[in-house]
């Protein structure tokens, strides 16, 4: 990247867009209800079971104009989620501000690891232990989506929960590769601990993106 091109990413005015694509939210809260998906490239969070890797290094993905992909989001859904990637490693305040003055609802799915930019409609917390989230993201977290890879997951899972504001909704979802092994321990632990929801990865059974 040039300097002009990487002072406009820092400001967030250009952003390393991985893909976008017009689908069904298949995880969590709003699952089932179609939304435009923003996929921003550039993650060190490094998570071993990640099901995008190839969106970590932010270099493979073309800085793109803020206001290109806000026009074109716009055309095609009232609802958008900003992934990636990991969101936050940008400034996402020209992003969001955009999407919203032109009437979305504007989402995002983040490990909440780096600082809370941006204004958002609704918040999907999704803790990693390697970095853990922000004070200010558990405070603003709509939802929270801990990832059950192996039974300390649900250590991790109590341990977040405590950490966030008193409305944030509550799930646990397997890790995609686990998923026989981990479905049946999470069954049992919300029976058991009912403030805990199940959510899957819907999309992956419905074999859309
Ligand atoms: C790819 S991440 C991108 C957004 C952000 N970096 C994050 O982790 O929240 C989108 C969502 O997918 C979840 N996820 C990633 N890999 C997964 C897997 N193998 N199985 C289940 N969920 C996964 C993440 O925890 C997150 O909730
Ligand atoms: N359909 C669909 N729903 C999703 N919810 C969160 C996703 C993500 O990768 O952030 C995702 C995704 O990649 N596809
Ligand atoms: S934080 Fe999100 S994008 Fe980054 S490695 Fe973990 S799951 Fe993948
Ligand atoms: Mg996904």
């Amino acid at each position: 990247m040039n300097k002009e091109i990487l002072e406009l990413v820092s400001k967030g005015e250009m952003l390393p867009l991985m893909e976008e694509f017009y689908t069904i939210q298949g995880e969590g809260y709003h699952k089932g209800t179609a939304a435009y998906f923003v996929r921003i490239g550039g993650c060190d969070v490094g998570c071993h079971w990640c099901d995008v890797k190839e969106s970590w290094n932010a270099n493979l993905h073309p800085p793109t104009k803020t206001a290109s992909i806000i026009e074109n989001a716009t055309k095609y859904s009232d609802t958008v989620v900003v992934t990636g990637g990991e969101p936050l490693t940008w400034n996402m305040t020209n992003l969001t501000e955009g999407l919203k003055a032109k009437g979305a609802m504007v989402h995002i799915e983040t490990s909440g690891a780096y600082e809370l930019t941006g204004t958002w409609d609704w918040i999907c917390l999704s803790p990693k232990k390697m970095k853990l989230p922000t004070k200010e993201v558990y405070e603003k977290a709509n939802e929270l989506k801990v990832i059950v890879y192996n039974k300390d997951d649900f250590r991790f899972a109590e341990e977040q929960a405590a950490k966030v504001n008193e409305d944030c909704i509550l799930y646990l979802q397997p890790e995609w590769s686990k998923r026989d092994k981990v479905i049946p321990l999470i069954v049992d632990y919300v029976m058991k601990h009912p403030k805990w929801k199940v959510s899957l990865q819907t999309h992956k059974y419905l074999n859309i993106p």
